[in-house]
């Protein structure tokens, strides 16, 4: 039997960061609506691609706290556009299912307004504007401070039989 050659690999993770939301938010229990799937940017909690919380203000609308780790890279130092795409994907779907909606994305449009630096702490805040048939329609935008760094719209279409 051939020998193998045992590769040790150490992954140093990124020092935790804080995700608090802001006062009034309540503490968004995604898997629990939508199931244990999203893992694509929220699922490693604690790892080195996206570190994500949800919220919910008093009026009902989702908040998320979104960390661009340094596997998220795009241009030297700043996220990739597919990273914030992403996060667009799956906060503002989650909105519309949050909204009572259960939904697949159907059309995304993302308008990359700055670049967005790597190891920094942003919001994603979302608003449902209108459903009309099987059709939701989710506006978001990631920021901080006074600055945007992506706004989008997010088609959202009804999944028949949920
Ligand atoms: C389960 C847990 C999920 C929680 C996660 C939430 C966050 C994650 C969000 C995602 O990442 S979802 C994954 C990415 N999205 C997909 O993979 C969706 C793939 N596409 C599909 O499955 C189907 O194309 C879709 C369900 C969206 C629509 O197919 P259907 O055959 O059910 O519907 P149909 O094509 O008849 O369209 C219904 C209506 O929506 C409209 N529509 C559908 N897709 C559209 C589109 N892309 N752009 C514009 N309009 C669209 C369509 O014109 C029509 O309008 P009208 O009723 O007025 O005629």
């Amino acid at each position: 039997m051939p020998k193998t050659k045992t590769e040790r690999v150490t992954i140093s993770l990124c020092p935790p960061v804080d995700l608090g939301g802001e006062p009034g938010w309540i503490p968004f229990d995604a898997p629990s609506l939508v199931g244990e799937s999203l893992r694509f940017v929220s699922g490693e909690p604690d790892g080195n691609r996206f570190r994500a919380r949800y919220y919910r203000d008093a009026e009902q609308h989702l908040h998320a706290r979104i960390w661009f780790g340094p596997e998220t890279e795009g241009p030297p130092g700043h996220a990739h556009g597919g990273a914030v795409a992403a996060v667009m994907d799956e906060a503002l779907g989650l909105a519309a299912w949050a909204a009572g909606y259960p939904i697949v994305v159907g059309n995304l449009n993302v308008s990359f307004r700055n670049m967005l630096p790597l190891q920094k702490v942003v919001t994603v805040e979302s608003r449902v504007i209108s459903a009309e048939g099987r059709k939701v329609m989710v506006h978001g935008r990631i920021f901080s401070g006074e600055t945007v760094y992506a706004e989008a719209e997010c088609l959202c279409i009804t999944i028949p039989g949920k």
